[in-house]
């Protein structure tokens, strides 16, 4: 376990080392340690190794000294109230943060034995390792086989026509797409609906045979019955792949994930087995968000 540096008391928005009182509707005496997450954080099976890690929007402390462990074909879903750092972290794991120029990261991120923050890494590399799937689908706009056949093209993993067909063809299948759309391979992808869309940025994610895929509310945008299908989906591609989902939904974390990690104002509070995490959670904040209490 790390090192505890200071006591947090919770609640919103304050500076970060100052110990605040709670609102009235939260647990009033909940305090925080620092650096400490309760539950099964670590994993024998480690896909990422994360520890102590810390991210800054320039003097602002938005993620304090998380550690954990993302095993291997493991589907882990990040849950917790609005703005308390499950996406900044999610963008960690691929250095999706590097855009934004104020972002600073800090501690170490392993990806198997690779050192996420490498100064010498390759970052497309990187990302070609570990996908992405965003909130808003973002399909480019060319045709249903460019957007798929992008990522193979400029990793080289097709040196004929016939391979890139079956790579097409193989990503759309993955995806549940194929189907829907083998006779229209050359229409905008634009056209298509939005969870097609969805499902479309899926295969793009996978084509070029990422060993993890993450996914920062790939549901928020669709209706029910597309969701439903995305859900389908995730449960198929864990067989395959780690899969780091966001989500603002407590049932959808429920239905998809092994474990759930919640967060709350940047610290990791709890990480259990999701059955766990939404039936005895051991630490109180988890229980008054799952609960209802706040979020
Ligand atoms: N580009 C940015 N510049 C400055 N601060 C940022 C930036 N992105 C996020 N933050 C801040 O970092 C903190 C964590 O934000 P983040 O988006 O990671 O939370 P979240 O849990 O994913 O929220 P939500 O559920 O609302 O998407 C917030 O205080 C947010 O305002």
């Amino acid at each position: 376990m790390n090192t505890m540096n200071s006591t947090i008391t919770s609640e919103a928005s304050q500076p970060d080392e100052a110990a605040v009182p709670v609102q009235e509707d939260k647990p009033a005496e909940t305090v925080i340690e620092e650096g400490k997450t309760v539950g099964k954080p670590f994993s024998d099976n480690a896909k990422f190794k994360l520890r102590d890690v810390e991210v800054f929007y320039g003097e602002s402390r938005a993620i304090k000294k998380i550690s954990l462990d993302i095993a291997r074909n493991e589907v882990i879903a990040f849950i917790g109230p609005s703005g308390c750092g499950k996406s900044t972290f999610l963008r960690c794991l691929n250095r999706m943060n590097d855009s934004i120029e104020i972002c600073k990261v800090k501690g170490s991120l392993q990806l198997d034995d690779l050192d996420i923050y490498d100064n010498k890494r390759d970052v497309v590399e990187l990302r070609a390792r570990v996908g992405m799937v965003f909130q808003k689908p973002n399909p480019f706009p060319k045709s249903i086989y460019d957007n798929v056949a992008y990522g193979p093209r400029i990793h080289g993993l097709a040196n004929r026509k016939s391979d890139l067909d079956e790579i097409v063809e193989n990503s759309l299948r993955k995806a549940g797409l194929w189907e829907e759309v083998k006779d229209r391979l050359d229409a905008t992808a634009t056209g298509m609906s939005g969870g097609q869309q969805q499902r479309l940025c899926i295969a793009r994610a996978i084509a070029v045979s990422p060993e993890v895929v993450l996914m920062d509310e790939p549901c928020s945008a669709l209706d029910p019955i597309a969701t439903a299908k995305i859900e389908e989906l995730i449960a198929e591609l864990s067989e395959s792949y780690t899969i780091v989902i966001v989500t603002h939904s407590m049932q959808q974390a429920a239905r998809v994930s092994h474990r759930t990690a919640y967060f709350h104002l940047g610290h990791l509070v709890e990480v259990n087995e999701t059955n766990k995490v939404f039936t005895s959670p051991e630490h109180e904040l988890t229980e008054s968000y799952i609960t209802g209490r706040f979020g």
